[in-house]
């Protein structure tokens, strides 16, 4: 479990809802200092920053907002513990009537925002000894197996785990890369029962594995000291059906 032995803040993109908000809710919760970013400012957001956390209003498809966010944490912190590429946008393929920018916006989200927070951020991560920085990005079970609904997203999981093989080689021994590829994490309010039983079918461990698991898996890697440039699945044997 990651506390706050040096106080270096983590930094969770995608702090809003959900997953990235859990994680951040916990560092806070263990004393470790939270940098995020948000896009829709829910009341949970707001309720992060009043207990501290140093939240940023950042829309990844806006460079100019990117950039921004960027020079500040630069301007601000002397080290990161950690950086946790969290933010999504689980586009179906026929979202916007436009499969072009339905890409461009996955690969955006997934892939030039976590490779340009990695490249300009590097130096703030770089620890004394071997492996005690890391940079985890959230990936997806269909990087690796492809989507027929969700291609674009897909492709653009596999390209944010090809971007942990060659930071993990790049930023070694300093930094550890790797990325968590969850399958079922947890349901979205609109899924229906039929979704929700189909989704369940698909696994050996027919459950959501739920942000808890997240978390625990995101413990288990800024713990290590040896593992990096791996995916480590969270899927309830999804290979096994
Ligand atoms: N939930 C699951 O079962 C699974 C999740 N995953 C992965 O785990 C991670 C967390 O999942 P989950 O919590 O469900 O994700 P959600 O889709 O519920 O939340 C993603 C967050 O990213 C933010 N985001 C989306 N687009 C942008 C953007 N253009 N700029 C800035 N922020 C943006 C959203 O902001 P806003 O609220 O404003 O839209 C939201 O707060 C994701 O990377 C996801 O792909 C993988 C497999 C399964
Ligand atoms: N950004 C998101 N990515 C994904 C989500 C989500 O809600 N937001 N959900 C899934 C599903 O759980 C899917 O794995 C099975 O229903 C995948 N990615």
């Amino acid at each position: 479990m990651t506390n706050s032995s040096n106080n270096a803040p983590v930094l969770i993109t995608g702090v809003g809802k959900r997953v990235g908000l859990y994680l951040a809710q916990q560092f806070m919760a263990r004393g470790v200092p939270v940098i995020g970013t948000f896009r829709t400012e829910y009341p949970e957001v707001v309720e992060l920053a009043e207990k501290g956390a140093d939240l940023y209003c950042v829309d990844f498809y806006q460079d100019a907002e990117v950039l921004e966010f960027i020079q500040a944490v630069r301007s601000r912190y002397p080290r990161l513990r950690a950086i946790i590429h969290n933010a999504s946008d689980w586009l179906k393929d026929d979202a916007l009537n436009n499969p072009g920018e339905v890409m461009a916006r996955m690969m955006q989200v997934h892939v030039s925002v976590p490779y340009q927070l990695n490249l300009a951020l590097q130096d703030k991560l770089a620890g004394d000894g071997i492996g005690e920085a890391d940079i985890i990005h959230l990936s997806d079970y269909v990087a690796a197996k492809g989507s027929k609904k969700h291609i674009a997203y897909a492709a653009s999981k596999a390209a944010l785990d090809n971007l942990t093989l060659s930071f993990a080689a790049r930023f070694a021994p300093g930094i550890k890369v790797n990325s968590i590829a969850p399958a079922l994490v947890c349901f979205n309010p609109w899924d229906d029962d039929a979704y929700k039983q189909k989704a369940l079918s698909k696994a050996v461990l027919p459950r959501e594995g739920g942000t808890e698991e997240v978390l625990a898996t995101v413990d288990y890697l800024m713990s290590s000291r040896y593992i990096t440039g791996r995916i480590m699945p969270l899927d309830g044997g999804r290979h096994l059906k």
